[in-house]
């Protein structure tokens, strides 16, 4: 059991394992904003040693994990070693997402889940696809409209930033391509965790994409009206949701959007940490869409990193 943090000290000390990287330099920014956090930064020539890295992990309070799957799960095996010095660990990967022991750091997703992530030594900071897809529908499941097996479908577009600095490298080379769908074998890495925090019995199909600009999300839900309990009507989902996420202070439900709105642009909320929420359809047609908009890199990753950042030391 790790015991470490200094829940009463003024100042709490964070390593970012990977702090170079995309959403490592994100979250960093982001902790330089608050006064009780203190940053400790690894000699970037040493920034892959691993005693080097152990090291950093046994002087601090907390350490965020911004490596991609099989480096976080050597960090989190040297943390192993540390016993009872291992500082608390957040995840930003998709490594440990599902995995037994670790807590899912969305906050909002269910009453007592800040909770669960303020008494956590080890929590997995959410994909930013999931992030979307599980606020729009675990809500319904809950409430008894959505059937746990209703055949649910995901459609998403990412900016080019979500793949990492990969992915940036080949969109700002002009090598890639200005739109593409991918995830085409179904298998896409954030299904399990969709599927599992959405309440779903039935595996959700997942069909990402992601365009030529930086950054900026859409995740979007389509429904039969007619297919789910109660016959519901856009209003009916509408108040799920804004019921749902009344207290949430990132999260926030466009309550009227039907019929007002046709088109959402991706980029909206980029540079803040927050969380939309729409509903649109007609009633005559007995259709609606739902759609989550986001920062893939602020509630995406590193906004969510740092709500989670700020629960396990104690900070809100
Ligand atoms: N970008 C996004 O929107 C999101 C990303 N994530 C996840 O966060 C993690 C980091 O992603 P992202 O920041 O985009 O990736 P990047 O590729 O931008 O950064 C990864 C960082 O990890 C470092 N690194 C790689 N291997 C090791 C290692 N063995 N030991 C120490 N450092 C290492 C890299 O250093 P170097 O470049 O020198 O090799 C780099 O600084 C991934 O698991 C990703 O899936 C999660 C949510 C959203
Ligand atoms: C556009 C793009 O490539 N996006 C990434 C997901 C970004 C993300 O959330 O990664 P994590 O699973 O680590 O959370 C992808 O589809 O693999």
């Amino acid at each position: 059991m790790v015991t470490k943090v200094s829940q009463k000290a003024k100042t709490a000390t964070v390593f970012i394992d990977g702090e170079a990287g995309t959403t490592g330099l994100e979250i960093r920014e982001r902790l330089a904003a608050i006064r009780s956090v203190n940053v400790k930064s690894i000699d970037p020539g040493l920034r892959k040693d691993k005693a080097a890295r152990a090291d950093m992990m046994r002087d601090v309070d907390l350490t965020v994990l911004c490596l991609p799957d099989d480096a976080a799960r050597e960090a989190v095996a040297l943390a192993d070693t540390l016993g009872a010095d291992a500082p608390k660990i957040i995840d930003a990967s998709t490594a440990h997402r599902i995995a037994p022991g670790w807590v899912y750091g969305f906050a909002e997703m269910a009453p007592g889940q800040a909770d669960a992530i303020r008494g956590a030594t080890r929590v997995a900071n959410p994909g930013c696809y999931p992030t979307g897809g599980i606020a729009l529908i675990r809500p319904l499941v809950e409430a008894g409209i959505m059937p746990a097996d209703y055949p649910v479908t995901v459609n998403a577009v990412s900016g080019y930033s979500g793949g990492g600095r990969s992915m940036i490298e080949a969109y700002e080379a002009g090598s890639a391509p200005s739109f593409e769908l991918y995830g085409l074998g179904l298998e896409h890495k954030h299904v399990p965790e969709l599927h599992k925090y959405s309440g779903l019995v039935r595996r959700p199909i997942f069909v990402p994409s992601v365009g030529n600009y930086h950054k900026g999300m859409l995740v979007s839900v389509p429904l039969h009206l007619d297919t789910l309990t109660g016959n519901p009507s856009v209003a009916d989902i509408e108040a799920v949701l804004a019921n749902y996420y009344k207290t949430a202070e990132l999260v926030s439900v466009v309550t009227g959007s039907a019929g007002k709105i046709a088109r959402l642009e991706t980029e909206a909320l980029n540079d803040t940490d927050r969380l939309e929420l729409f509903v649109f359809g007609k009633p005559e047609l007995k259709q609606a869409v739902l759609v989550a908009r986001l920062d893939n890199l602020g509630k995406g990753a590193a906004g969510a990193a740092v709500q989670n950042i700020k629960l396990m030391l104690g900070l809100n």
